[in-house]
């Protein structure tokens, strides 16, 4: 059997329409939804990052102040820039693009930005509320993949997910996401990482695998019980000469192969990535509405 493929550039392009819509009636009121983009240093695949957000606002109407700043920017800058936006009632999200240069301590500037503002989920605040269950910005790439598998019609409830990372971006995030006792959640979960001792064991027993190891090929098609959900977050680029690029991207999964063994994939590139940034947006007009006291 050949896996449904979940095709995260359409969620995320229903997604978009969505928020199109909510955002053109905000107009009506007067409001504009603002990003504030900061971006320290000159990493080719931050830029790439930072460039695709910039333009997802402006094509759903969200208003972006794009600072690129030099990679010798001091962390005294950079603070004075957050602090900058935290009062600009113009910004309604924050995103300083990760990683930062070595320099700068990058948890004194997460927890510089106003928790109100926080649309990237990464403020200790934020994790704290989502970790009991109250409202808070849920990081991007986790959300995503939860609205993936909703969308997908994927049922979580009661289901094994085992997730392979433990990153404060993604692994221990979306473990705890489908941890909780909600709609789209309601999971029992795994978190296996490095350490873990023979991970194929933990996988074969997962309905859900959510792959965001950071390497391609962690999960290969012997790891994983027929049938199964394989979610990609991985984002790895390969050398390939072949390409006008000089590399092309790979997930964290042997896709060619888990996919004649799972029910559902994601594909790598045009899966988890689009939605990740969707989420942004989402979290970007969601600020907003509170901001203005709507909803
Ligand atoms: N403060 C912060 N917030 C982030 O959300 C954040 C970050 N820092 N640092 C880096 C990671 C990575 N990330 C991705 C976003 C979009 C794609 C994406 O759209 N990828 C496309 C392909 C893009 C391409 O072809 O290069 C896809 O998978 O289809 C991937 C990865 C956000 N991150």
């Amino acid at each position: 059997m050949s896996a449904k493929i979940i095709d995260g550039k359409q969620i995320a392009a229903d997604i978009r329409e969505e928020l199109k819509a909510e955002v053109a009636g905000l107009k009506e009121k007067g409001i504009v939804p603002g990003l504030g983009v900061i971006l320290v240093g000159a990493d080719p695949a931050s830029q790439s990052y930072v460039s695709a957000k910039e333009k997802a606002c402006e094509n759903i109407g969200i208003f972006s102040d794009d600072n690129r700043l030099p990679a010798e920017t001091s962390q005294e800058e950079l603070l004075a820039l957050v602090e900058r936006m935290n009062n600009d009632p113009k910004i309604n999200g924050i995103l300083v693009q990760l990683p930062l240069p070595k320099h700068i301590d990058e948890a004194a500037v997460l927890l510089a930005i106003d928790p109100d503002k926080d649309v990237d989920g990464f403020h200790p605040m934020s994790v704290g509320k989502m970790m009991v269950g109250e409202e808070a910005f849920l990081p991007c790439t986790p959300h995503g993949v939860v609205q993936m598998l909703m969308r997908s019609g994927v049922e979580t409830s009661g289901a094994h997910v085992v997730v392979v990372g433990r990153s404060n971006i993604v692994g221990k995030p979306v473990a705890n996401m489908l941890l909780q006792k909600k709609e789209g959640a309601n999971a029992t979960v795994t978190l296996c990482h490095t350490r873990t001792k023979d991970l194929g064991h933990h996988t074969r027993q997962a309905d859900i695998i959510i792959a965001a190891s950071g390497w391609p090929n962690t999960i290969t098609a012997d790891m994983v019980k027929e049938g199964a959900v394989v979610i990609d977050v991985g984002v790895n680029r390969v050398e390939d000469a072949s390409r006008e690029r000089g590399y092309r991207l790979v997930g964290d999964v042997d896709f060619e192969a888990v996919k004649e063994k799972a029910s559902m994939i994601t594909p790598v590139p045009g899966g988890v990535g689009p939605m990740t940034i969707t989420m942004l947006l989402f979290n970007t007009v969601e600020s907003a509405k509170r901001a203005n006291g709507i909803d």
